[in-house]
Parts: C-alpha cells; structure tokens; sequence
C-alpha cells in the first residue's frame, strides 16, 4: 500500500519572533526544514512527498530543494494550518494511507514513522502523542480556574498523524463545508465520528515554536550525536 506524507511548512512562525519564517533558522548547523525533510526523503516506506510552503518562501524553498537533489512535490499553504493540509492532500496523487507532519518538528525519527505507517493500516487514523506531566487547568476568561481535568485522561498531541486517505480527505471536505477550523488534523476526523488511536510518542519530538525551543533542540541534537 502506497504512503505519502504532508509536510506543512507555510506558517510564518510568529511566536519565534524572526524576519523570515523560523523554519530557515539553523539547528546544527542546517535549516529546521531540511532536518525535517531529510528524514522522510530518506525513509523507504514513504513514496511520495508533498512539502506546502508560502509564497513568501516559494522561490528559497525551489532554490534549496535543487541544490540538494530533492525530489518532491511543492505547493503553496494557505492562511490556516488546515488550509495548508487541505491544500498538500488535494496534491497527493497515488497514497492510500497519508502521513501529516510538521515542518517544525524536525526530531520525528525513521522509526517512529514506521510506527504510524504500520498502526494506520489497522486502526484508519492514528497520532502520536505523549501523557502531560504537568496539571492541567481550564482557565476562564476572568483568569480564575475554572477546572482541573484528570490528568491520566490528557495526553500532549504531536505528528505525524497519520490517516487512510479517503477518510481525512473527507474530513477536511466536511470541515471546510461547515466552516469549522481544528488544530490538528485528528480533530476532524473526531468530528465525523471516526476514532482515532494514540501511539506514544516521544518528549524530544517537540513542535519548534519559541527560541527557548532552539536551545533544546541543539540539546537533543547533540544527545543524539552522543557528544
Ligand atoms: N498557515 C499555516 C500555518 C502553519 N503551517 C505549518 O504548521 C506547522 C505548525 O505550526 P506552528 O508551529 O504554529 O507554525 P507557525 O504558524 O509558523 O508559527 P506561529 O503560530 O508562531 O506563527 C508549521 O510547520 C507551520 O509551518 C502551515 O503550513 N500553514
Ligand atoms: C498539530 C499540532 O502540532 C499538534 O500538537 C499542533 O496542534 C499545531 O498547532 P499550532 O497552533 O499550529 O502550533
């Protein structure tokens, strides 16, 4: 069964601060983004890629992708994350099953992709995720606590998520029909009604948001290395 993946990279990475999206920013040496894309151009159970970039980045993304003989397709993102998914599945012409990742989660590995390609094929749709450590409380609008979840039942959501095609395609098509906008990709598929299964993921597969993010990054980076 063929597999492709969405890699969404067409935020403008607000929180980081920068000028230029935080995804040229260098870890180790190398843009965040070619960590990330390396690692699913490298993996043999992925056959087809599409990377969603904005207009703004369009021409560096070209640019960069052919200096390093990468193959993939590239599209542009739209103003919402989700628009950006919507946008790279329309893009994917021969997948089964598709994988949806973030550009600003370089440290997924080869592994754990593998992982989600093999509990797809069972469950149908599935994300990576891993149990909060901290207490969770809801907080209204006036800043006062309004309630404090259990926190066995909460669970820090990651990607890739992963997904039989024709169910997140229809997803999507509804969500788009009703106007409604989720933050991850599981979220619509929660509301046709479908479930959706957790693989635990891994602490270090951060999401690289603000620069405190960086710092950790380079850490696990040199961890990995075993320096
Ligand atoms: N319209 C958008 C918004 C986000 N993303 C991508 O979705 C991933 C997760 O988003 P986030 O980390 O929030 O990135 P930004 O939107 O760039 O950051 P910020 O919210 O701080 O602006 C990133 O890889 C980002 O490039 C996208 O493709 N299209
Ligand atoms: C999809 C995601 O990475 C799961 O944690 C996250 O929801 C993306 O959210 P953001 O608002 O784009 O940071």
């Amino acid at each position: 069964m063929t597999t492709g993946v969405v890699i969404v990279a067409a935020g403008s990475g607000k929180r980081m601060g920068g000028q230029r999206n935080k995804l040229w920013l260098p870890l180790a040496g190398e843009p965040i983004l070619a960590h990330t894309v390396r690692v699913f151009a490298s993996h043999p159970e992925i056959q087809e890629i599409v990377l969603v970039v904005s207009e703004q980045d369009h021409a560096d993304v070209r640019a960069w992708l052919a200096e390093q003989n990468i193959q993939l397709t590239v599209v542009l993102g739209g103003a919402e994350r989700q628009d950006s998914v919507r946008n790279g599945l329309d893009a994917l012409t021969n997948s089964a099953y598709v994988l949806v990742h973030d550009a600003a989660r370089p440290f997924v590995t080869p592994a754990q992709i593998s992982q989600m390609i093999k509990q797809v094929q069972r469950d149908q749709a599935t994300i990576l995720a891993v149990p909060v450590k901290d207490t969770i409380k809801v907080v209204g609008e006036t800043g006062v606590v309004e309630s404090t979840p259990a926190r066995e039942s909460l669970w820090a959501v990651q990607t890739p998520q992963a997904f039989r095609m024709s169910l997140l395609k229809e997803a999507h098509r509804a969500a788009w029909q009703a106007g409604s906008m989720g933050t991850d990709d599981a979220m619509l598929v929660e509301w046709l009604g479908y479930p959706v299964t957790v693989v635990l993921g891994s602490y270090e597969n951060i999401k690289i948001t603000t620069p405190d993010d960086l710092l950790l990054g380079e850490e696990i980076l040199r961890k990995r290395k075993g320096e």
